[in-house]
């Protein structure tokens, strides 16, 4: 499972990385000839309109109210922190308001992408305006009613030992920053999903081009970057919705009717089902059953000879073997079944749960934890004259998953016997 996040991360994290320094080494280096300032400046404007038709489309209420919190921290850089460097230090107002800004921005960020969409997407997005625009009210009447007060949390540098001015920013600002990173850090590093990783991306991306202020391009084209990638991660998001399977992370039902489709003349098809299933959710309940299942899929990731499994639906899961003969797979189909029948798979007892934490490790040091497991049967055919196509094929692995049943489960069997 480590070594599956492991991959899963990688795959969601590398592309919008990827971008992210692409851009940071055509700033750094001065990659790029001189472009007309309007294009440069029109770019954000671009991808926010292009990120939030996606996001709209998809109803991902989520990734708009992010997409205006770049644009905000964007304006706020050319508006607000420009003027201010150019002009020095003189009416604290700017400065105080750029500060606000910049630490209340990783904030938002994290609570919104915390709170799950729900409801119509107008209701959810005006709930989400009013709630984070009712905090950035309230920071700017604190301001206004206590401007020492605010001058000292949000403009002094509290910890001087840890502060860098090379931040472009306070060092609130940075430690909210900081956070927002370590959370958003966290849910990515626990469930890889495309939009953790564009924010986690996005959030370094902004802190990265604050201090960049007067290079001709960093802020206009970091700002594009940002936003390129928050559309990014809609649309693979999407993608994954289509085609993965949300219990067990496995292709579904999509994927494999694509891949039949790409199948060339020799191929094997495997048809798996979990034996008695129907008892073991009656027994333990659905959520253990459902916990079954994503072992058993964690399990079929990892088949052999090439083979590739997806959930066909329910409790079936197939396994499509390009190249292979029926026979040739036997051994990697029952590879995995012996895997599946010796994994114990531990009842959490949500009830009688320890509240007391060291309490729960000593119950479970005593072998309190209560394991069960499960088998699967298997049916396996291959493309030939009688079976010419992937539906045949699948009918006949399909007999031959029910001889095995009719056999006493718990074993694979080929078409052909
Ligand atoms: N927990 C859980 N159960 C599911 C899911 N999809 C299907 N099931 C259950 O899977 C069971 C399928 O049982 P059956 O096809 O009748 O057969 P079986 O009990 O597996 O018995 P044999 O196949 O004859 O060994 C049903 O009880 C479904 O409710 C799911 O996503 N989660």
């Amino acid at each position: 499972m480590m070594q599956e996040r492991i991959t899963r991360l990688a795959f969601t994290l590398l592309p919008p990385l990827a971008i992210a320094l692409g851009v940071a080494a055509t700033v750094r280096g001065d990659l790029l000839p001189p472009l007309p300032r309007g294009l440069m400046e029109a770019g954000p404007w671009l991808a926010a309109l292009l990120g939030a038709g996606l996001a709209l489309a998809y109803g991902r209420t989520r990734v708009l109210v992010f997409i205006g919190l770049v644009l905000a921290v964007y304006l706020g850089a050319v508006f607000q922190l420009r003027p201010m460097a150019y002009q020095g230090a003189g009416d604290p107002a700017p400065a105080l308001g750029y500060a606000l800004l910049t630490f209340l921005v990783p904030m938002i960020a994290v609570a919104n992408s915390f709170w799950t969409e729900r409801y119509h997407i107008a209701m959810d997005l005006g709930l989400r305006l009013l709630a984070f625009g009712a905090c950035a009210g309230i920071g700017v009447v604190l301001i206004r009613q206590y401007p020492d007060a605010a001058e000292a949390f949000l403009l002094t540098i509290h910890w001087p030992a840890v502060h860098w001015p090379g931040l472009g920013m306070p060092q609130v600002s940075s430690w909210s920053l900081l956070l927002g990173l370590v959370i958003t850090g966290i849910a990515l590093v626990r469930g890889p999903r495309p939009f953790w990783a564009a924010q986690w991306v996005g959030l370094l991306g902004m802190g990265w081009m604050l201090p960049q202020l007067f290079h001709a391009y960093a802020l206009p084209l970091s700002a594009t970057a940002i936003l390129i990638i928050l559309s990014l991660a809609v649309i693979q998001e999407s993608f994954q919705m289509a085609f993965r399977d949300d219990l067990t992370g496995l292709p579904g039902r999509r994927a494999l009717n694509e891949r039949l489709q790409r199948l060339g003349r020799r191929y094997a098809i495997a048809m798996t089902d979990v034996d008695h299933f129907k008892k073991f959710n009656d027994t333990y309940g659905h959520d253990l059953g459902d916990q079954v299942l994503r072992v058993v899929a964690s399990h079929l990731r990892k088949v052999g000879g090439g083979g590739r499994a997806y959930r066909y639906g329910g409790e079936e899961f197939t396994i499509v073997f390009p190249g292979k003969r029926a026979q040739q797979c036997v051994p990697f189909l029952d590879e995995l079944r012996e895997a599946i029948q010796d994994y114990d798979i531990v009842i959490r007892d949500e009830k009688n749960r320890p509240e007391d934490r060291r309490e729960g490790r000593a119950r479970r040091g005593q072998g309190r934890g209560q394991t069960v497991s499960v088998t699967i049967s298997m049916g396996v055919a291959e493309r030939d004259a009688e079976h010419p196509d992937p539906e045949a094929v699948i009918k006949a692995a399909d007999q031959a998953l029910y001889r095995a049943k009719e056999g006493g489960r718990n074993r694979v069997c080929t078409h052909e016997g």
